[in-house]
């Protein structure tokens, strides 16, 4: 990889700026066994960080301890710079977008929009007014009165992520939103994810195993080991928005960075002897 095309900035992220979000050490545990070993992170106000990681390294484990669904074990987590190591929920509006979309099927996709925002205490009276908005602007309005297992797989995942920007979170927490979706599905809910991202500059943090996924939503990628997770490399991705996956920048970064991740994670084969 490049100098002259890539920058390489240390894992706290780029000079200047208070962080939304900062991680000092953060270590995870199932039981007794570390998951994720002594992440130092920041995620500034208004960006999109990719966490590039192989599977099992830790990603999900991370982003629930982030989110407050499970405990730290070691290190601080601080939230504009207040000590927040008990993770975000409560704190903030945490807009999480699971990998399986985690919709309740015995109530429909409204209901299931208005639980997340009746919980987040979004006042009753914004209820309607939200659904119509999200759901239309993820492409699913005609859904509303809909049960989540007549949707599509990708229709789904599109109503989990309405779920997620309705309560109009302060922070996004994406696992993998996209992983089981088609090619075609795949492409067209990252290019709406971007123009969304565009539009509202929401903090996300984005964990994925797609080198070519991360690059073309994230200001930076966070490149993690194999498990225990620790951060291995930051890299910026220098490509101007909108993005387009049609953009020959995209896969120029795409063949330099494949190079450098399998690198990083060892995966590349020696010469042949
Ligand atoms: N609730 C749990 N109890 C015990 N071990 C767990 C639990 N959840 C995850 N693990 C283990 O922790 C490790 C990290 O899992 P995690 O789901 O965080 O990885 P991941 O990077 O998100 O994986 P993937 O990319 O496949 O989704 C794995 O070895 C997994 O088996």
């Amino acid at each position: 990889m490049s100098e002259t095309t890539r920058g390489t900035v240390p894992a706290g992220g780029p000079a200047g700026g208070d962080p939304y979000l900062e991680l000092r050490g953060v270590t995870v545990k199932h039981a007794d066994r570390t998951v994720v070993s002594g992440i130092d992170l920041a995620l500034r106000p208004g960006e999109f960080v990719a966490l590039l990681g192989p599977s099992g390294c830790g990603k999900s484990s991370l982003l629930h301890v982030l989110a407050g669904l499970a405990p730290v074990a070691g290190g601080a987590l601080r939230h504009r710079g207040d000590e927040a190591t008990d993770g975000l929920r409560g704190r903030v509006r945490v807009g999480y977008v699971f990998q399986d979309h985690r919709l309740l099927p015995w109530r429909t996709v409204g209901q299931n929009i208005e639980i997340a925002m009746k919980a987040a205490g979004v006042p009753a009276a914004e209820w309607d007014e939200r659904i119509e908005r999200f759901l239309g602007m993820l492409r699913v309005g005609e859904y509303r009165g809909s049960w989540p297992m007549r949707l599509s797989g990708g229709q789904r995942q599109r109503v989990s992520i309405a779920r997620a920007l309705a309560v109009e979170p302060d922070v996004v927490l994406m696992d993998e939103p996209f992983s089981g979706l088609d090619e075609v599905t795949g492409r067209a809910m990252r290019q709406e994810l971007t123009r969304l991202h565009e539009v509202a500059s929401v903090p996300t943090l984005f964990v994925t195993h797609s080198i070519r996924e991360a690059l073309f939503l994230a200001d930076r990628v966070v490149i993690l080991s194999h498990g225990p997770a620790r951060v291995l490399k930051t890299l910026d991705v220098p490509l101007a928005r909108p993005r387009r996956h049609e953009d020959p920048a995209l896969a120029r970064l795409e063949a330099e960075t494949v190079a450098d991740v399998l690198r990083e994670w060892d995966l590349t084969e020696g010469p042949a002897s």
